[in-house]
């Protein structure tokens, strides 16, 4: 059971984005689920990279804002690391995040943490059939487009997962140091989030994993596909929603910052 702190479950956000769900009466929310359950030690700094700052931002609330921008998002839900919750509270307040609605704890591992943000929004009172975009934290030169096509996309055909085609050359490599093995490009796509899907089918995959014992997929795209049976389609991404894994990553952050502050929001 995901133990979660609520903010404003009396006060749910209206149903009323003007979509009507084809085959019946009632309307969904659209919910950004944004994963920040990782302490990021792979950065080596001494707090986590999502609450690192870029001009003058918490990263994790430049994300929050590109959903907070957006028109047809209405809740917005952060899986957090422990520890961190008062403080992306705070942060949100500072910020003006409206929608940030609930804060759930995070998991021992990606899986987990989305398993506890899925079953937090559950409790919580969302329905079967609302959107969850699920979202990592460290990406938060998000564009307004990408939200748009998860939630058309995810809307006509089930599942929606950001991705962008694969544009170098491929090699396997069991060691890192040397590979004979090289894996055709053409039919590879790099993918990224949003990865969107209805509240009922990614709860219904994860009851599935956890009775086939599968409890580390590397995404919920990795977890579909090792499921097998739902066909995802692909949302085109863009090499600026990129993920703050390193100090590389930060640099690269800054500099796309410094050239077109906030464009993602445009
Ligand atoms: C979900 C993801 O962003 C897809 O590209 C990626 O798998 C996340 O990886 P991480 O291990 O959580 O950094």
């Amino acid at each position: 059971m995901a133990l979660h702190l609520c903010f404003g479950v009396d006060a749910l956000p209206l149903r009323c984005n003007g979509k009507r769900n084809k085959t019946n009466e009632n309307t969904y929310m659209n919910i950004a689920l944004i994963i920040a359950g990782g302490s990021g030690n792979r950065m080596g700094q001494d707090i986590p990279k999502q609450f690192m700052h870029v001009d003058n931002c918490p990263i994790i609330i430049h994300t929050m804002k590109a959903f907070q921008s957006h028109p047809d998002i209405q809740a917005i839900a952060v899986v957090c690391l422990a520890g961190w919750e008062t403080v992306l509270q705070s942060y949100s307040n500072q910020f003006n995040i409206t929608k940030l609605k609930w804060i759930f704890s995070g998991g021992c591992n990606g899986q987990d943490s989305i398993h506890n943000g899925i079953y937090g929004l559950r409790e919580a009172g969302c329905q079967d059939g609302d959107l969850v975009l699920v979202h990592d934290a460290v990406r938060p030169l998000l564009s307004q487009e990408i939200i748009s096509n998860n939630i058309a996309t995810c809307q006509q055909y089930g599942y929606a997962i950001t991705g962008i085609k694969c544009r170098e050359a491929i090699l396997e490599s069991d060691d890192g140091f040397s590979s004979t093995v090289s894996i055709p490009r053409d039919k590879l796509v790099r993918t990224q989030t949003p990865q969107t899907f209805r509240l009922g089918n990614i709860i219904a995959a994860h009851e599935e994993a956890k009775k086939k014992g599968i409890t580390n997929s590397v995404a919920s795209c990795t977890l579909m596909a090792e499921l097998g049976g739902r066909e995802m389609h692909i949302v085109p991404g863009s090499e600026k929603n990129i993920k703050i894994t390193t100090v590389e990553d930060l640099e690269i952050l800054k500099a796309l910052m410094r050239i077109q502050p906030e464009s993602w929001l445009k």
